[in-house]
């Protein structure tokens, strides 16, 4: 019996042996996809409405096109998805293995098929919300109001996905909330010129919704991970970006075609104020930068969650504040330095609590493990 016990014992030691760099590797590829998304995410964030702001800087005045331009960009995607695609069917010839799985290239089921569609069709209607408020609003207004998503957010993620909150982490809502309050609050560039009484109030509650929408759009995300009755994997998250993207293109091209806008575009662009080529240039920067933000937001909940995903966005609404001093030759101000200090120190403060809370959950587990083994040697 002795034997048989220490036999097993040697065996689970073994197999922990070999699971563990497994585990490590999978857990450096998570982390790597964390980081890749991160960047997906602020490039796009910070680049894309900074593009849409110069479009309607120079007189560029289709909402519905700048709407659209958020996602239309999405057949982009077609190349990681064959990309994988072709590697999955490589490795499984080249080993020989089950030939109907290759079959299984989409990856998605009829309940996480039709969460793609109602996310898109969201998605799309925050686009045209986000597009109106960036065109009628000052930026500082516009940041005031974008100040309140990580709060809406917060607030879903507590109802959706019930997001355990740390002090860490309800400090870091406070700080990021409060640095975007104040960079709004700065009064210096107010209404702009040519926009009504009406539009501007109009663009006031377009924002707020903006915001409330994508508060609750990213942690409905994160839910329908949760309940998709399936292993979620990296090639699933982006066929569902590509339906996501899909659904709100369709809902913004149907928009655009009773708008007329599509027989607008030729002729906004001989007026455009930068000239006819950089006109082109804009709208397809801003559809590449609006997909990556988009892209990024999914990949960021898929490795994280949706409240990370809603804290980096609202860090990323000073530095792009910052970007349009660089580029758009806005003033700094107090305002600006102070709510860019206290956003870095509100995202330091959530890593410190998400880095904590790791740390404790690898020693539950190390001594999980270790309390099994001695009581269960043979469980492995
Ligand atoms: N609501 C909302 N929509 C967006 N579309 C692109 N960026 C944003 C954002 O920060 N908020």
């Amino acid at each position: 019996m002795e034997g048989v016990l220490s036999y097993n014992n040697q065996e689970h030691h073994h197999q922990e042996q070999q699971q563990q760099p497994k585990i490590k590797k999978n857990k450096n590829i998570k982390l790597g996809l964390l980081l890749l998304n991160c960047l997906l995410l602020s490039v796009g964030q910070v680049g894309g409405p900074l593009l849409l702001r110069l479009y309607y800087l120079h007189g560029g005045q289709r909402k519905w096109l700048t709407s659209w331009l958020q996602t239309a960009a999405f057949p982009i995607l077609l190349i990681p998805l064959f990309a994988s695609w072709s590697n999955k069917s490589r490795s499984q010839s080249s080993t020989n293995s089950n030939p109907s799985s290759t079959k299984q290239k989409f990856l998605l089921n009829p309940k996480l098929f039709i969460a793609s569609a109602i996310l898109g069709t969201l998605i799309g209607l925050d686009s045209f919300l986000f597009a109106l408020g960036l065109s009628y609003l000052p930026v500082s207004t516009s940041a005031l109001l974008m100040a309140t998503q990580l709060a809406f957010t917060s607030v879903f993620a507590l109802l959706l996905v019930k997001q355990k909150f740390t002090p860490y982490s309800i400090n870091s809502v406070v700080l990021l909330t409060l640095g975007s309050i104040i960079l709004g609050l700065h009064t210096s560039g107010d209404r702009p010129v040519g926009v009504s009484n009406g539009q501007y109030f109009l663009g006031f509650f377009m924002t707020l919704g903006a915001a409330a929408l994508l508060g609750f759009i990213l942690p409905s995300v994160e839910f329908a991970y949760a309940k998709a009755c399936k292993v979620i994997t990296y090639d699933l998250v982006i066929q569902m970006q590509f339906l996501v993207s899909m659904f709100a293109t369709l809902l913004c091209t149907i928009a655009m075609i009773i708008n007329k806008d599509f027989q607008a575009i030729s002729r906004e662009a001989k007026e455009y104020g930068l000239g006819e080529a950089k006109y082109y240039m804009v709208l397809i920067g801003a559809a590449i930068l609006m997909q990556s933000m988009l892209v990024g937001n999914l990949g960021v909940i898929f490795c994280s969650t949706s409240l990370f995903s809603g804290v980096l966005l609202a860090l990323l609404l000073p530095v792009q504040q910052i970007f349009a001093i660089i580029f758009f030759n806005e003033k700094f101000n107090a305002e600006k330095g102070m709510s860019l200090a206290l956003s870095f120190w509100g995202f330091a403060s959530y890593f410190y609590g998400e880095y904590k809370q790791t740390k404790k959950n690898n020693k539950l587990i190390i001594s999980m493990t270790t309390h099994q083994h001695q009581e269960f040697p043979n469980v492995v």
